[in-house]
């Protein structure tokens, strides 16, 4: 049997705070095999964070084990952590260091001697050779956040995890970021990422979990979640002095941030032509129109809205 990337069993995790304590973890369990785009999704204080520092043994869990490609955490955590590179949703970093000495010294970090023809070549993908030898504080946002890419890759490991490694970066930066990461995911590394960004989720990751209050809540194929959860919207937004026919008020809604327009959930897309026929004979003209498919974005907050498969 192949050992998976990475085994989460039964792990929790507690903060102990001034008013009450925090219950980051809750008997969460997940396996993510090894080849994966995995996506961890879940509103603010969900407790992703908290899982990947489990993974990454930067966090201690109060309870479980989790491996990294058979590694235990914590009774063999140098082989474990050897085979994580982790992208941090915080940029840390020691200003003073130029780029080069910051992935030497996280190189010489892993026991790794002559690194600079591998060094050289995770600056040219990311786009930061001529930035090598300046110094950290030199760089923008976007630039120390692709650095830390770097950093997480310098010892080359088979399993990576980024939290949230794209905010603050600006489109084009970005794309670019997506293609690195992508071909990684390609020639064979396992890829586990948190955004809030659900675009970027929707169209890199295979499989994702939904974590709210500490737990899991969903754990599926991408497209089987938005399948489950979205539907085709249509939108139209009606000519100048318009009105709705009451026959379709009922089932349509108003986008309060835009005049005019409503918009419906379609079971079914022929739903469409009745919609057109109703708005036809009442004689509204239509101003614009358009038809969105499923989204993860709308998936996501049905289920969260739902309170389905409710974690608390
Ligand atoms: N060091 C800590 N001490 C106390 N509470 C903590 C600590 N770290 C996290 N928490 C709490 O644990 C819960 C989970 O936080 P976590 O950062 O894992 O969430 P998250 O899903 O990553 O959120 P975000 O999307 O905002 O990054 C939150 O209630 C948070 O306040």
């Amino acid at each position: 049997m192949s050992v998976s990337a990475v085994s989460v069993r039964q792990v929790s995790k507690t903060f102990a705070s001034a008013r009450q304590p925090v219950h980051a973890l809750r008997d969460v369990s997940l396996d993510i095999e090894a080849g994966e785009f995995f996506g961890l999704l879940g509103p603010n204080g969900a407790g992703k964070t908290t899982l990947i520092s489990c993974m990454a043994g930067l966090c201690r869990q109060d309870a479980g084990d989790i491996r990294i490609l058979g590694h235990d955490t914590r009774s063999a955590y140098r082989l474990a952590r050897r085979a994580l590179g982790v992208v941090p949703q915080e940029l840390v970093f020691d200003p003073f260091f130029s780029v080069r000495e910051i992935l030497r010294l996280q190189s010489g970090y892993f026991g790794i001697k002559k690194n600079d023809a591998w060094i050289d070549e995770l600056l040219s993908e990311l786009d930061l050779s001529d930035k090598a030898d300046h110094s950290m504080r030199s760089l923008s946002g976007g630039m120390k956040r692709r650095v830390l890419v770097a950093q997480a890759l310098v010892h080359r490991p088979p399993v990576m995890i980024l939290d949230e490694p794209t905010a603050g970066v600006d489109v084009g930066l970005r794309q670019g970021l997506w293609q690195f990461i992508r071909r990684l995911n390609r020639d064979g590394h396992t890829i586990i990422l948190t955004t809030h960004y659900l675009e970027e989720a929707e169209a890199l990751c295979g499989r994702l979990a939904l974590m709210r209050s500490g737990q899991i809540c969903a754990l599926e194929k991408t497209e089987t979640l938005i399948r489950q959860f979205a539907k085709h919207r249509l939108t139209v937004r009606l000519a100048e002095g318009g009105c709705l026919p009451s026959m379709l008020a009922a089932s349509a809604e108003a986008l309060p941030e835009l005049q005019r327009t409503w918009q419906w959930t379609l079971d079914e897309l022929a739903e469409i032509e009745s919609v057109l026929a109703a708005l036809r004979e009442s004689g509204c003209r239509l101003e614009d129109m358009s038809i969105a498919p499923p989204d993860l974005e709308t998936a996501f907050l049905k289920f969260m809205d739902n309170g389905a498969g409710a974690a608390a």
